[in-house]
């Protein structure tokens, strides 16, 4: 994880809600400025400026209907946006264009509340799916490929088993694994323990945890500070559908800088260490 710093947060004013600026000539992985979006007169996102780089974990907070989840849908192509600029790997994002989106998501990995998985196929084929469908990989490879994927989460002697097998944690572990099977570089992560059960909250963000520790980069919507805190190198806060603070977990969890930031930390778990 390459260590970043965010001018945004030594400057209490404007720049707050301004995001990190990469060097000259380093295209960001994802670039997105001025996104917005809306449903009906509902608009979710009001000028969304979000900048990702290669290796960075950044994780995604704010209140509930802050436009977190639309954020990460927009990047994802699963939601069309109406105005502003969002780009992965350069290319832009065009939920519209089938066969740009066919290629966006071999780049971009996501990982839903409800794992999403096919229950009328095996976990093995579930991992499969996609790269035999989509890239037209042989089935043995795509299996040899499952069973690596499913020992990295720990999941190997289940290849075989039907999801309502296993339980909700075992589930989220496989749907990280079919995410990872198009080794995509990008995997975006929509609060990927809030349907689990308590006792099962710790095996997916372990999962999620050596993920980042091997570079992966991720872009993470959690309701889990602690673990934004512990895994981030940078902390996005939303607030009525804008990027309203952003900084290093350090500095977001332990100086926030605005108002609307510590009413956030202070309405869930006293603060986060905040
Ligand atoms: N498909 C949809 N159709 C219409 N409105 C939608 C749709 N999806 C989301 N919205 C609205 O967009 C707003 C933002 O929703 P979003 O799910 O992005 O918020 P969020 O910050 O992720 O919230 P939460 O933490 O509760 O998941 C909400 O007002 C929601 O009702």
């Amino acid at each position: 994880m390459p260590a970043m710093t965010s001018a945004s947060t030594t400057c209490p004013s404007a720049a707050l809600a301004s995001d990190t600026h990469p060097a000259p000539g380093i295209v960001p992985l994802v670039h997105i400025g001025g996104l917005r979006k809306r449903y009906g007169d509902n608009e979710v996102l009001k000028g969304v400026d979000l900048q990702v780089q290669r290796g960075e974990v950044v994780s995604i907070i704010g209140k509930s209907g802050s436009g977190k989840s639309t954020l990460l849908r927009c990047i994802n192509g699963l939601e069309q946006y109406q105005d502003g600029e969002l780009r992965v790997h350069g290319q832009a994002v065009n939920a519209g264009d089938a066969p740009a989106l066919r290629e966006l998501r071999k780049n971009v990995g996501m990982i839903f509340q409800n794992f999403n998985l096919f229950p009328h196929l095996s976990v093995g084929r579930n991992v499969m799916l996609a790269p035999t469908l989509v890239t037209r990989q042989p089935k043995d490879a795509a299996r040899h490929n499952a069973q690596r994927l499913l020992a990295r989460v720990g999941l190997a002697e289940k290849i075989d088993a039907m999801p309502d097998q296993l339980s909700g944690g075992q589930q989220q572990r496989v749907a990280i694994a079919r995410a990872l099977a198009m080794n995509p570089e990008i995997l975006l992560c929509d609060e990927v323990t809030s349907a689990l059960d308590p006792e099962l909250v710790g095996e997916v963000l372990q999962v999620v945890e050596s993920l980042a520790d091997q570079g992966m980069t991720l872009i993470m919507v959690t309701h889990e500070m602690g673990f934004a805190r512990k895994v981030s190198d940078r902390v996005v806060f939303m607030h009525q559908g804008r990027v309203h603070e952003t900084g290093a977990p350090e500095q977001l969890f332990g100086n926030p800088q605005t108002p609307e930031l510590r009413q956030f930390l202070g309405m869930v778990h006293g603060g986060a260490g905040a």
